[in-house]
């Protein structure tokens, strides 16, 4: 038995988790509340994935590429889409400022995220289902029903469109909830609908048709909740993957945790207040012919605070195809992935325990078209 194990099963055992397995599936913020002092077994990472395993001078935090939403609408347009187009090609990531959306709006859905997941456990348990299909899910770890090791995070999933229909399943506790995340949902929306037509104009791609198909697109969003941890290097909030749509909006609160993989290196993203984290997905990688690259990332824990993301993904309708624009396939650029659907990725995280870029490793071509 590989030491990792054997340590986890001591701990384990120390703590007497064997009959307690099952409290694992009812989230992190459970098995605080119920005032642990260690972190279970469950949790701990075989050595060489925890992440902070050899104390390394520490880093500055990453700056990424700054997108800046009123330039785009000035006769600095061209300039910033070189920008956009380069943190696409090198990054993966990039942030958005000046972008127009109520600062009120943000604080309103952070604040409302916290206290959704102040909520007694009954009231949270009412979401928690294993069914991915839901307009609605309450859950913890990453993909809890495969997961080996659980990560540290809860998480409130709610499908965004379309609007009406799935709004009545939405939490209906908090009672200003559905009220304060339908105006943020709207709002990231817009602002992903002109970041997506900047990102077709730097892919040169026939930007009129395709943008309908955004607007009728889906929209999923993720409140994450990273209670604070008692032993964090033992474990993460987010094992390193890569998102499944085009762009991710990620909205931190002011504490820091994400951690982009950059030539090789775990650097943690600076949370600029009011400003966005953008991230390249999967099918942003594959529509682009692999000219953008979906980045991995993670999420650390902290000893002391807890930390609360929205993440709004966003991708075409849940029934499209999703394959290499025709315009980026070319003689000395064949076709370097099949085409997808949303159904393909969900047999694909149904079957497996998803890992780092595995999903879109399987839509490669190993023998381009
Ligand atoms: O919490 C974060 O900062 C990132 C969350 C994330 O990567 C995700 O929800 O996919
Ligand atoms: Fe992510």
């Amino acid at each position: 038995m590989d030491m990792a194990v054997q340590a986890n099963k001591r701990r384990s055992e120390e703590l007497g988790e064997k009959e307690n397995a099952n409290n694992y599936m009812k989230g992190v913020r459970h098995l605080c509340d119920n005032g642990i002092t260690k972190v279970p077994g469950r949790y701990i990472l075989p050595l060489a994935d925890r992440p902070r395993r050899i104390p390394v001078a520490p880093k500055a935090n990453l700056k990424l590429p700054v997108v800046d939403v009123g330039r785009l609408f000035s006769p600095d347009r061209a300039q910033v889409l070189e920008t956009l187009d380069a943190a696409c090609k090198e990054y993966g990531f990039f942030q958005v400022v000046n972008h127009n959306v109520d600062c009120q709006v943000i604080g309103r859905m952070i604040e409302v995220g916290k206290r959704f997941f102040e909520l007694p456990f009954e009231e949270r348990a009412k979401y928690m289902t294993t069914d991915i299909r839901g307009a609605v899910r309450c859950g913890t770890s990453f993909n809890q029903t495969k997961d080996q090791v659980f990560c540290w995070r809860d998480f409130l999933k709610l499908s965004c469109h379309p609007l009406e229909t799935v709004l009545p399943f939405w939490p209906s506790s908090p009672s200003d909830l559905r009220e304060k995340a339908i105006s943020y949902a709207k709002n990231v929306k817009s602002l992903f609908m002109v970041i997506m037509a900047a990102v077709l104009q730097t892919l040169g791609v026939d930007t009129a048709s395709s943008l309908e198909e955004f607007d009728e697109g889906s929209q999923l969003m993720v409140v994450n909740c990273y209670p604070a941890c008692p032993e964090p290097d033992l474990t993460l909030g987010m094992p390193p993957h890569s998102d499944y749509g085009f762009l991710t909006f990620v909205l931190q609160d002011d504490v820091e945790g994400l951690q982009v993989l950059h030539r090789g290196e775990w650097i943690t993203v600076d949370p600029l207040p009011n400003s966005f984290v953008v991230n390249v997905g999967d099918h942003l990688e594959i529509f682009s012919n692999g000219k953008y690259k979906s980045v991995l990332h993670r999420v650390l824990v902290n000893a002391a605070k807890s930390r609360l993301s929205v993440a709004s993904l966003h991708s075409l309708s849940f029934d499209s195809v999703v394959r290499p624009s025709p315009e980026l396939v070319n003689r000395e650029r064949p076709k370097l992935y099949k085409d997808t659907d949303f159904a393909a990725f969900l047999d694909y995280i149904t079957s497996c325990e998803p890992k780092q870029k595995s999903f879109l490793d399987s839509r490669k071509l190993s023998h381009p078209t």
